[in-house]
């Protein structure tokens, strides 16, 4: 039997969409899962794709069936799973094959990986790959991490099953070992902050306006076809029109107020806490995210403090329509700013020399946050090295048009009582960062007060002393 191109193990809902996707571009592809009837059912059901698959029922068969210098996907769980993998293909791979997690790992794991296959003669490159189900099967984002040579011997695969934007492929190299599951990680992080800002706007438009769901939708819709036209936008607009097959309702409104998580959230403000970013608005998401699991507690708490009176928005119903359309896009920036900004540190931090206008590129198209905000910010990067989105000149002026929407918004969100951490997180940050004279003066001098820190003064170099005559 002609063998195969490339392998992969792990036949889940991203692997499987995956494995047809590379079959669909040409590359004969040889497909292992741990539950080992599914490759042969999987090949089955692939249609007209079916002889472009080798299922393989062992790992050894695997092996044996792609022409070697073999690259095998790993596509399983995050975690030990993928170290099991591993395990098992330094059995049967040999000098030259490339092993590829192209799961959602923590990019700590990645570089011990990448230095644990080092002089075994196998390879290991950790691949980002954003777009979901949908993403997977028709054109995925790619984050590459791992040596370029190695990269460059799988490109041509990537490529083809990449997405495309206006023909670009939405797959790149961008750095040694963890560089590609970082960049992954931030992907994720904006991806919650992203998520948090829009279910906050429609918090405000179902409290604070009493709004029913399809009308949310609607304006959902409506700013999908502007500024903040975007993946989450649209498939919010789609949530919000669609009805519960069992009782008829909205189904937004018979699905559960409590979010899950798998860690890329966490790892991305793990992160930025070490390397000394600011990403506030994305911890603001991930807090959210838990304090949306406390459900119990919470109903607890409403009973003991009341709940807040219903409404509570006011005013010019359009004008305030286009405040919050205005205020997601603030926050908006907000994140992406920190987001690229923990990935800027991370890059010199480890030497990967993250190319970050590519970064915005490959995600244009093809992942959970593409969107047209970032082609203009692929445009604002490409332009020259800012300090922070929020000083490149485009972001100037949309940020100068924008944050006093974000501003009443957060304003009038905390006058009613409706929590808008993300949004107002972003504020925050923005406030924060562009004023020239902060408050950390008095910081100073508590810290040399009460242990002797030293404080720098704004007249003269060097660690002083107050007068705290203790
Ligand atoms: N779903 C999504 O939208 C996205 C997911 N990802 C990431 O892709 C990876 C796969 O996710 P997804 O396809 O959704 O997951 P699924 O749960 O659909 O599939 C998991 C796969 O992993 C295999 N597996 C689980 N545990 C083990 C183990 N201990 N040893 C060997 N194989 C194991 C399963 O095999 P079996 O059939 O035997 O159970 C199955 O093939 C994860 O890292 C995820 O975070 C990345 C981007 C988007
Ligand atoms: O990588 C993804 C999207 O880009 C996965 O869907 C991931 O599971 C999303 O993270 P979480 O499950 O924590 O919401």
């Amino acid at each position: 039997m002609e063998k195969a191109e490339i392998g992969l193990i792990g036949l889940g809902v991203m692997g499987s969409n995956l494995a047809l996707n590379i079959a669909e571009k040409g590359h004969r592809i040889a497909v292992f899962n741990r539950t080992t009837a599914r490759p042969h059912e999987f090949a089955a059901e692939a249609g007209p794709l079916s002889d472009m698959i080798v299922p393989c029922d062992s790992i050894e068969a695997l092996a044996e069936a792609i022409q070697p210098p073999r690259p095998v996907i790993i596509m399983t769980q995050a975690g030990k799973p993928v170290d099991e993998q591993i395990a098992l293909l330094r059995g049967v791979l040999s000098e030259n094959d490339i092993v590829i997690d192209a799961g959602n790992a923590n990019f700590h794991d990645t570089m011990r990986r990448f230095h644990e296959l080092e002089g075994t003669g196998l390879t290991f490159i950790g691949m980002g790959v954003s777009g979901g189900e949908e993403g997977a099967r028709h054109g995925p984002s790619i984050m590459v991490g791992g040596t370029e040579d190695s990269y460059k011997r799988i490109e041509k695969v990537l490529l083809d099953i990449s997405a495309k934007y206006q023909d670009e492929p939405c797959a790149a190299w961008l750095g040694p070992n963890g560089a590609g599951h970082f960049v992954k990680t931030v992907h994720n992080g904006i991806e919650y902050a992203d998520m948090q800002m829009i279910a906050e706007i429609y918090g405000a438009l179902r409290d604070g306006l009493g709004m029913a769901p399809k009308e949310i939708g609607k304006i959902f819709a409506g700013w999908n076809e502007g500024r903040l036209n975007s993946y989450l936008i649209e498939i919010t607009a789609a949530v919000l029109a669609a009805d519960d097959e069992k009782t008829g309702k909205p189904i937004v409104e018979v699905i559960l107020d409590r979010a899950g998580q798998k860690g890329t959230g966490k790892w991305s403000v793990i992160e930025a806490q070490t390397l000394g970013v600011p990403a506030t608005a994305i911890e603001a998401a991930v807090a959210a995210r838990v304090l949306s699991s406390l459900k119990d507690e919470r109903l607890a708490a409403e009973d003991v403090y009341g709940a807040r009176p219903a409404g509570g928005f006011g005013g010019d119903r359009e004008k305030l329509l286009a405040d919050l359309e205005l205020a997601l896009f603030a926050g908006k920036i907000a994140a992406y700013a920190q987001g690229f900004a923990v990935m800027d540190a991370a890059s010199r931090e480890f030497s990967w020399n993250i190319p970050l206008p590519m970064v915005a590129k490959i995600w244009r198209a093809g992942c959970i946050i593409r969107s047209q905000f970032l082609g203009t910010l692929a445009e604002a990067f490409s332009a020259g090295k800012v300090a922070n989105l929020l000083m490149a000149p485009a972001f100037v002026t949309m940020m100068r048009e924008a944050h006093p929407a974000l501003r009443r918004i957060v304003a009038q969100a905390a006058e009613a009582g409706l929590p808008v951490p993300a949004l107002s997180s972003a504020l925050a940050y923005f406030d924060s960062y562009r004023q020239g004279r902060g408050t950390s003066n008095l910081i100073q001098a508590q810290r040399d007060f009460f242990g002797a820190h030293g404080f720098e003064r704004i007249d003269e170099p060097g660690a002083h002393h107050g007068p705290w005559g203790l």
